[in-house]
């Protein structure tokens, strides 16, 4: 097709990264023309991702160099989308712009975009003239991608998700900061646990003093995470909810299309010590009493990448945790049992990557429909 001049922002951050390495994986670089800009080094040799001579970096913010793109695919952030994106359309720019930051998401004219789960929305704006695509929260897309079935079938009658996120949704330098504070706790016990005469409670005692003191590296976090957990993730909202968790509904219907008789979604969003896997256990109610063989059989055949774990302690031990998936497209989901309350409630465990079903996925994969790939 004729529209392949790709630009291509954020490229060399944590989301960036993650999507060029998907987009060399599947070859997406054969289908385009990919011209690199930066914020920070214009004028500096591109990367070779394309495996072919792609120039010098072009200049981020130079609105004319950036209209001469078909197409702008950007993991900048939400300042960098903010001050940009309207000073383009505003000089006429009409292409397709894809975006990994939540700045424009709620807009009107853009498409929340998680093709397995809502291809139809897509196709319906693209055919209807939507040039503006963003992913989609990575809490929020790794929920859909896991229980994607019952929601299609219009099953969920409310679903409230409890999460124990990764240090990786906060950025690179909080992933980092979470292995120190790890080689930190460590190391300031390290005597003590290697020798089996203290007691156990001497050395808890210890690393409770350090995780509180001062010496505690948490500069990024501002408090504790390795030996602890944060639950709170993003602002502080009126509502009560964090802006994370605020998401979780606002999101989830956008993406459903059923935003005039939304689904209620909300629950507690906590940080946990994982590197880059979105962990959820979630409660849902359904409309009606089903067997959860039927439940599964649902779960299962919604997409590709969702794989239903049986309810069985060890299989559930081996596959639903960030240590198996961390780095692969694969989204587990098991503990699926109905609860106490009633046969209609029934629990979900599911664990995602965020960076690539949370993230660069679905960007890439818009890219590919955009090209009628
Ligand atoms: N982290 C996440 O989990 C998610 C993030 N997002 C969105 O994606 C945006 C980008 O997030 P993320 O990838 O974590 O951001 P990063 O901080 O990793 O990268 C953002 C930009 O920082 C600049 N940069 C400066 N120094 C360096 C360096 N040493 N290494 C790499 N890049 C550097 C680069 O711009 P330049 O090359 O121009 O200098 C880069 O594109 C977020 O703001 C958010 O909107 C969306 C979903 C999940
Ligand atoms: N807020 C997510 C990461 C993120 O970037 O979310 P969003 O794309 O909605 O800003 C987390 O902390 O885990």
């Amino acid at each position: 097709m004729s529209q392949n001049k790709v630009g291509l922002v954020g490229w060399r951050g944590m989301v960036g990264s993650v999507l060029m390495q998907r987009m060399q994986e599947e070859s997406d670089f054969s289908l385009i023309e990919p011209t690199f800009f930066t914020t920070s080094q214009t004028g500096s040799a591109a990367p070779d991702f394309a495996g072919k001579d792609c120039g010098l970096l072009q200049d981020a913010f130079d609105i004319e160099a950036l209209g001469t793109q078909d197409i702008i695919i950007t993991c900048q952030g939400g300042d960098y989308t903010k001050d940009v994106y309207p000073k383009l359309r505003e000089a006429g720019w009409n292409g397709y712009w894809i975006d990994a930051a939540s700045a424009l998401r709620m807009k009107d004219d853009a498409v929340i975009v998680l093709d397995p789960v809502n291809r139809a929305e897509i196709d319906k704006g693209i055919a209807s003239g939507v040039k503006t695509y963003v992913g989609g929260n990575c809490t929020v897309s790794l929920m859909l991608m896991a229980l994607g079935g019952l929601f299609e079938k219009d099953l969920v009658e409310w679903a409230t998700p409890m999460t124990y996120q990764a240090a990786s949704g906060s950025g690179a330098k909080h992933m980092r900061e979470l292995l120190t504070q790890m080689g930190a706790v460590y190391g300031n016990v390290k005597d003590m646990v290697d020798d089996p005469s203290t007691a156990i409670l001497d050395i808890d005692r210890q690393v409770a003093e350090y995780i509180r003191s001062d010496d505690y590296p948490k500069e990024q976090f501002g408090v504790p995470l390795a030996g602890s957990l944060i639950p709170y993730i993003d602002t502080q909202l009126p509502s009560g909810q964090s802006r994370e968790e605020w998401k979780a509904e606002a999101e989830a219907n956008k993406i459903l299309g059923t935003t005039e008789a939304p689904v209620p979604v909300d629950g507690i969003c906590v940080r946990v010590g994982a590197m880059r896997c979105h962990s959820q256990a979630i409660t849902l109610k359904l409309k009606k009493d089903l067997p959860v063989s039927e439940i599964e059989a649902i779960l299962a055949e919604h997409n590709d990448w969702v794989k239903v774990i049986p309810n069985d302690r060890d299989v559930t031990m081996a596959e639903l945790t960030p240590a198996k998936v961390t780095g692969t497209l694969s989204i587990p989901v098991g503990r699926i049992r109905k609860l106490t309350m009633g046969p209609e409630y029934i629990s979900a465990f599911t664990v995602g990557d965020q960076l690539l079903w949370g993230a660069a996925e679905p960007l890439r994969r818009m890219l590919r429909i955009i090209l009628g790939e």
